[in-house]
């Protein structure tokens, strides 16, 4: 019998009505927005609140903070109400947890790095998001060797880190993440993305989702 889960898909860094659209129409869960100005895909919280607003019911604005000012933080989240947050720098859970709303923590994937360790550090985040260790933070467009993630990781997975179309089955495959996340592998250039790009990759993720019988990852406590 095939397994019942659904990936879900996050398509990160969006900056145009275009490419909103063009992740809803390709079946988008959640958008990103990167609110990090060294980032070529950085929004100010008007402009995001603007692209928020075309979002149907049921897909999920997520923004993206490196190291942000608690102040920056809040003016995000008043300007989307529905917000939720996704920290990617060196947050520590004080600094996640204070705003009171959901978040996702990323973890900067590199050998000898201990998942385990931080997803009990990060006990109250409501997912882990895998990334490949970059300078710079993140969307980098780079691959971790997925098999530096445990058989079993007590959050729920989001795996991310130069996720592409052509890769994106294999992924899901060998990790049976709780989401995947995308942001370089579906753009023509930084922060433009690709429609067409966005189509295939949600295909790809369909395709895995068909092809998977069981959940590798410890995940029972979110299909209960
Ligand atoms: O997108 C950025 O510029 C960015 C900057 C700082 C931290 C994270 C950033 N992006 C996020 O990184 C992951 C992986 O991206 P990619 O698919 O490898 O390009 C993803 O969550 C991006 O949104």
């Amino acid at each position: 019998m095939q397994h019942p889960q659904r990936t879900r898909i996050k398509i990160c860094g969006l900056t145009r009505e275009a490419d909103v659209d063009a992740a809803v129409e390709a079946g988008a869960d959640a958008v990103g927005f990167v609110f990090y100005a060294a980032s070529p895909r950085g929004l100010t919280p008007q402009r995001a609140a603007v692209l928020a607003r075309q979002l149907p019911p049921f897909v999920t604005p997520v923004g993206l903070f490196v190291n942000a000012e608690p102040a920056d933080v809040a003016a995000a989240c008043e300007r989307i109400p529905n917000l939720l947050l996704q920290f990617h720098g060196d947050e520590v859970p004080d600094a996640c947890e204070r705003y009171g709303r959901p978040y996702l923590r990323a973890a900067r994937m590199s050998p000898g790095f201990d998942l385990l360790h931080f997803a009990a550090r990060y006990a109250t985040a409501s997912a882990l998001l895998l990334d490949a260790f970059v300078e710079g933070y993140g969307g980098g467009g780079k691959v971790f060797d997925w098999s530096l993630i445990p058989p079993s990781v007590p959050r729920p997975v989001v795996l991310s880190g130069g996720l592409t179309p052509a890769n994106v089955t294999d992924g899901i495959l060998q990790v049976r993440p709780w989401a995947v996340d995308v942001s370089s592998g579906v753009e023509s250039a930084k922060g433009i993305k690709d429609a067409d790009a966005i189509r295939r990759f949600c295909v790809a993720v369909r395709e895995a989702d068909a092809r998977v019988a069981t959940p590798k990852l410890e995940q029972r406590h979110f299909l209960t």
